[in-house]
């Protein structure tokens, strides 16, 4: 790593601001937050900074947005986790915030307010700009050291993001050196063959990935599922039926359809797609070849013949990445192509998965522990996966570099 990890620092009797990205489904009008998988995977950092004064900061959702709120239910739900006090502080920088900050004892844990209730969070700027902002001198000025452990936000060149590492020492915290490590292993060290799985609705991401993915040499086949694989469908010439043509339209996606053939004209040998679906007609599931798939139904799954040959085919895999379902999984009719591709994957040697979704049926299915990483990052996943150095990475290894 060309970054600061924990172990390269001393943080005994040192404040230490750590950011983290608690930023979860909730509940907006009772304040509840849905799902804490984000909270649990950011636990070890915080515990490992056991004999430090701890400062932890977070976002949670954007200006604008019915989540985009206060920090107490994350503060509450932080110290039933840690099972240690965790006071919430309603300020960023200013006196109130400065004050609980120096009055800090080795092993407090305090959580400053929503990071992007002060503006300048909010812009997108480069480190040395980022620097420069009223919220990165005083953040800086209250501290000894910063902790970035904030992978699902790594994407975002915000001012805590890409600013902090320019103005004070700044390591990578426990996750965002584990996010790092298991998503570079895929690009290399990973073991052959390597397959990636792509699904879900996110075209144009999953568009983005097979191009890097395939003209690298990083994958030795893609498997397109869910929109994604009736993108791949239309690309080459198959009717795959009215409604689901005009979900890639209202999508906004119809333009990756002449993308999804270019990758097929360069690479089609290596691209995997459904052989048979399954569509709902008369409120039932039926499924069909896709040579033979019906005008007005829609396509919610893969049918059986293509699950069992790509269970088989995953199987037969070194290394999966998985990002993103076969099907509308929250409807039990149109679930099992999902659930049988996660049961075939949890069973290869290397298993990475990227997508809120997918990792959300994992953890359902009781299978977390088979798989060797589920990241924490969407945007920041698929962006990594892309090929692209993330802001906030490049950040911690300028900052290495300046103050290491
Ligand atoms: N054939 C299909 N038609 C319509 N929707 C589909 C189809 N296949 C999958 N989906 C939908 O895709 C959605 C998930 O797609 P998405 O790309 O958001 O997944 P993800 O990357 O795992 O999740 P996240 O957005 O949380 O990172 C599900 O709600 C599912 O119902
Ligand atoms: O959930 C995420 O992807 C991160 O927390 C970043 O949030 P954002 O997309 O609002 O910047």
């Amino acid at each position: 790593m060309a970054f600061g990890t924990l172990k390269d620092v001393e943080t005994k009797g040192k404040t230490v601001f750590v950011r983290v990205d608690f930023n979860s489904p909730m509940d907006p009008s009772s304040e509840t937050i849905l799902d804490d998988k984000r909270f649990r995977e950011h636990i070890p950092t915080i515990l490992a900074l056991e004999d430090a004064k701890v400062v932890v900061l977070t976002h949670q959702s954007r200006p604008g947005k019915k989540d985009f709120t206060t920090l107490k239910s994350h503060a509450d739900k932080l110290e039933r986790l840690i099972k240690r006090p965790v006071t919430y502080i309603d300020d960023i920088i200013g006196r109130s915030a400065r004050e609980a900050v120096s009055s800090l004892r080795n092993g407090e844990v305090i959580m400053l307010e929503n990071l992007r209730f002060n503006a300048e969070e909010n812009l997108t700027m480069q480190p040395e700009d980022a620097k420069k902002t009223h919220l990165v001198r005083m953040l800086s000025e209250m501290g000894d050291l910063f902790v970035n452990d904030a992978f699902g936000t790594a994407h975002r060149s915000q001012p805590s993001m890409v600013g902090l590492p320019m103005a004070m020492k700044s390591v990578a915290g426990l996750l965002m050196e584990r996010e790092v490590s298991m998503l570079s292993k895929v690009f290399s060290g990973a073991p052959h063959p390597i397959i990636f799985i792509l699904g879900g609705t996110k075209v144009d991401d999953s568009i983005a990935v097979a191009e890097h993915v395939l003209s690298n040499g990083i994958a030795d086949q893609i498997l397109a599922i869910g929109v994604v694989g009736n993108i791949f469908l239309a690309a080459s010439e198959i009717e795959i039926g009215n409604p689901s043509r005009q979900l890639i339209e209202s999508l906004g996606y119809l333009g990756e359809i002449e993308k999804a053939k270019q990758i097929l004209s360069s690479y089609g040998d290596q691209v995997v797609m459904p052989v048979s679906v399954a569509v709902r007609e008369d409120g039932q599931r039926v499924e069909y070849p896709v040579d033979g798939i019906p005008e007005d139904a829609p396509i919610l799954d893969l049918g059986s013949v293509s699950i069992q040959s790509m269970v088989q085919l995953i199987k037969s895999q070194g290394t999966i990445v998985f990002n993103g379902p076969a099907g509308v999984f929250e409807d039990p009719d149109f679930a099992i192509g999902t659930y049988e591709l996660i049961r075939a994957a949890s069973t290869v040697d290397f298993s990475v998965v990227g997508g809120g979704h997918t990792a959300a049926v994992i953890e359902k299915m009781g299978l977390e522990s088979s798989y060797s990483h589920l990241s924490t990052g969407g945007g920041a996943c698929i962006e990594f996966l892309t090929g692209k150095k993330l802001p906030a990475v490049r950040a911690l290894e300028a900052s290495w570099e300046l103050f290491g």
